[in-house]
């Protein structure tokens, strides 16, 4: 059954379309990865699925809820919620302190409706569960600023996760990490299957082959091919038009 079902989205930033009419089911469950060309889209679509940036046109159903026309919060409240990059993170504020505090803001206005104690506590637990979930409990107390830059990447996770999203968005969360960073985080990932439904934008296809449970390749503001990983490897338009010039 499909958690998300996109039909007929659309973006322009003058003349030029970055999301062309575009199609997508993603299944309840499933890491579905979208890859495609520099250019193609894929932040522009990750920020439109969250409400981050606004839409032309098109219907986004999340639970089969209409989600276009929402913002952000509303969307976190929902059950949606999208990776930030390594710049949102307050570096003298500990981790803990910028998992919760980014909860906080992200769902808005519903922790209001919380006793503070409540509140508080709510928060806490969800911010400790959310560290253990990408391995960094034993940094919880550690200055977000003396991270590596793969605790970083990690760190930014667990503030998604934070939220307890349905639906998680990734917007290429291994950027800038290599080697053993790399893998650790991968593992992350693979570790979060199966607890989470995750839509994964990444540039790693050894990564996106490796997690993805179906992949979607994205021109040109367009889905052109969705399928198996190795159904995607196999697609002749998709080997003329991304993997052949990778
Ligand atoms: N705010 C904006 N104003 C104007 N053009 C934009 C804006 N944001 C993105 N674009 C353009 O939209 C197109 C798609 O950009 P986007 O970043 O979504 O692609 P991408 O597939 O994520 O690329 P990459 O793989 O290089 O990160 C590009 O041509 C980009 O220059």
């Amino acid at each position: 059954m499909s958690l998300l079902s996109v039909r007929g989205l659309r973006k322009s930033y003058g003349a030029l379309k970055v999301t062309d009419d575009l199609d997508l089911e993603v299944t309840e469950g499933e890491l579905h990865a979208i890859i495609g060309p520099n250019g193609a889209g894929k932040s522009t679509l990750i920020a439109q699925l969250s409400g981050q940036a606004g839409s032309d046109a098109g219907s986004v159903l999340f639970a089969g809820a209409q989600m276009m026309g929402k913002p952000m919060p509303a969307r976190v409240r929902a059950g949606m919620s999208r990776s930030f990059q390594i710049t949102s993170i307050l570096p003298g504020f500990s981790v803990l302190e910028n998992v919760s505090t980014a909860v906080q803001a992200r769902a808005g206005s519903s922790f209001r409706f919380f006793a503070p104690v409540a509140r508080d506590a709510d928060l806490n637990e969800q911010a400790i569960a959310a560290l253990a979930q990408v391995g960094l409990s034993d940094r919880a107390q550690t200055r977000a600023g003396s991270l590596s830059h793969g605790e970083k990447r990690a760190l930014e996770l667990a503030i998604a996760l934070a939220t307890q999203p349905r639906l998680l968005l990734l917007d290429e969360p291994l950027a800038g990490t290599s080697g053993a960073e790399a893998e650790r985080l991968v593992q992350v990932m693979a570790g979060l299957k199966g607890q989470v439904t995750l839509v994964l934008i990444e540039h790693d296809m050894d990564a996106v082959f490796a997690l993805a449970d179906r992949v979607s390749v994205l021109v040109y503001g367009r889905i052109i091919a969705t399928g198996m990983p190795a159904e995607i490897r196999a697609d002749p338009a998709v080997r003329a038009a991304y993997l052949g010039d990778a």
